[in-house]
């Protein structure tokens, strides 16, 4: 039998469900052959093969039936039980809510709803456990949003360290979604963003404005989350100052799975977060995914103040184990650098990565030597070898979590030698608008990675996606680390 034969057809019935998970080293091309299908709510093209690698797990969704065709898959079925349409009510609800802030804006008159909040832009908070969807669901939200062909922009924001999104895992960020998020693979989970390769932007890029927590862990450090998700909020609401009618397509906002597991009470830490994210982004409606005690714990801290929805869990969503997690980390830190490209599995010719043909998407990073003095490094709160001439005046051994502590790459134990960097953007050019912790609200411009410490020489090697020089720059270091 040739390669080619392998390939299977597969007839879906309206509201059905083509699910497939790939294993490692393996990839997958689907090809829509008749009808409508969709990934997570952006819209196949008849007659492309997309591709899928990176151990991607997704699913193929159709309103109306169709058939694919895809080459061999390592765990395939189909389902005909699916939440899709609570998910598509939500958007329904969601795209009244717009347009009625937006006629409000306009001053015309505004279409009948049952309360004042429903004539705001939907601003959604979606928290759920582990593996419950939430991601997804803000993709499908998103990408309904933008295929109504009413111009809508909404932002999307991710405060899962966890995740990576559009930056390195270890970020919080935040977008504009002009165009459909493609889903081909879990190394970029949410679209193609240009922080890595602002010069082979991919048609449907994505800016990300991005702050570096630098773990996977939303509890290790909640004071600096806490400050980050409020600093991501204010930079948001400059530009919904600015420009109100082009924010009343509304925000959706993805959290961390720590936010919903937990004792319950005001002075827990998750608490802490969530009222942080509600208030940062000034949230009107709460997406509660199949959790019944969050939903009850939700409505009685929240429910007199704005909606909260319980709303069902798909059973697509694949539990994702620690392996799989630290795999995806590498996964998205070598697309970082070097872009991703799928082999495409024998007898497909040519593929696309979510609608993007291939060779826009392999980047070359630049390897270059830099003296220790060219960057200044420092590490958030955590405890560091750094010599005591290094510490704040007067400052004692125990660092607060706060305290952004120089770290020394000549010392040993320095934790640099592959690790992961956040290059920040420059700080205020006027000394007098300098503060002490100005560090922790300066954004993300792009991440580097030390593959060498010369200490003799004093000299590193860094791995930077862009030519751009770092002499005077600022990083910080966090837990991620990354070896090819
Ligand atoms: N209907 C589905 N069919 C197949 N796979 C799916 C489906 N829905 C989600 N998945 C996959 O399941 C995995 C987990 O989903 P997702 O990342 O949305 O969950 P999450 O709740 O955000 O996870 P986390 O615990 O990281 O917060 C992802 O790989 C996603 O692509």
């Amino acid at each position: 039998m040739s390669k080619e034969n392998k390939s299977k057809i597969w007839e879906l019935e309206p509201e059905n469900e083509y699910r497939f998970e790939l294993d490692a080293g393996t990839s997958l091309a689907i090809t829509l052959v008749r009808g409508r299908a969709e990934i997570f709510g952006a819209e196949m093209v008849e007659r492309k093969p997309y591709l899928f690698g990176s151990e991607c797990k997704a699913a193929v969704f159709t309103w109306v039936g169709c058939t694919i065709e895809m080459s061999q898959p390592s765990t395939d079925y189909v389902s005909d039980e699916t939440p899709m349409t609570a998910y598509a009510n939500l958007h329904i609800a969601f795209e009244q809510m717009r347009v009625r802030a937006l006629a409000k804006i306009h001053g015309s008159p505004v279409p009948e709803a049952s309360s004042e909040l429903a004539s705001e832009p939907p601003r959604v908070l979606v928290l759920g456990p582990e593996n419950s969807g939430k991601t997804t669901i803000c993709k499908i939200l998103a990408n309904y949003a933008v295929r109504t062909g009413q111009g809508w922009s909404p932002l999307l924001a991710n405060v899962d360290p966890n995740e990576g999104g559009w930056a390195a895992p270890g970020a919080l960020s935040a977008a504009a979604i002009h165009g459909p998020i493609p889903t081909y693979s879990p190394a970029n989970p949410l679209g193609f963003a240009a922080t890595s390769a602002p010069t082979t932007l991919a048609s449907n890029t994505i800016l990300p404005l991005s702050y570096w927590y630098g773990h996977p862990d939303a509890k290790r450090n909640p004071l600096l989350m806490d400050r980050l998700i409020r600093n991501l909020g204010v930079n948001i609401q400059e530009k919904v100052d600015q420009n109100p009618e082009g924010q009343t397509a509304g925000i959706i906002v993805d959290t961390p799975s720590s936010f919903a597991s937990g004792p319950a009470g005001g002075n827990d830490t998750r608490q802490k977060l969530i009222k942080a994210c509600i208030e940062a982004f000034r949230i009107n409606v709460i997406l509660v995914v199949g959790h019944e005690k969050l939903n009850v714990e939700m409505q009685r801290g929240y429910g007199s103040l704005l909606t909260v929805v319980k709303i069902p869990k798909s059973g697509g969503v694949v539990e994702l184990d620690h392996g799989y997690r630290e795999r995806v980390h590498k996964y998205q830190l070598h697309a970082y650098m070097y872009g991703e490209v799928i082999q495409p599995p024998p007898g497909i010719k040519a593929g696309t990565q979510g609608g993007e043909t291939l060779t826009e998407l392999r980047l070359a990073p630049s390897s270059t030597v830099i003296n220790f003095s060219d960057l200044t490094i420092y590490r958030i709160g955590a405890e560091t070898m750094a010599p005591s001439s290094a510490l704040p005046i007067g400052a004692a051994r125990v660092v607060s979590e706060m305290q952004p502590v120089l770290v020394d790459p000549s010392q040993p134990g320095s934790g640099l030698l592959n690790s992961v960097l956040a290059v920040l953007a420059p700080f205020h050019p006027d000394e007098n608008e300098r503060y002490d912790e100005e560090l922790l609200d300066l954004t993300v411009v792009g991440f580097v990675v030390v593959t060498n410490l010369d200490v003799p020489h004093k000299k590193m090697t860094v791995l930077s996606p862009t030519q751009g020089s770092l002499v005077g720059k600022t990083a910080i270091v966090g837990s991620y680390e990354w070896q090819e």
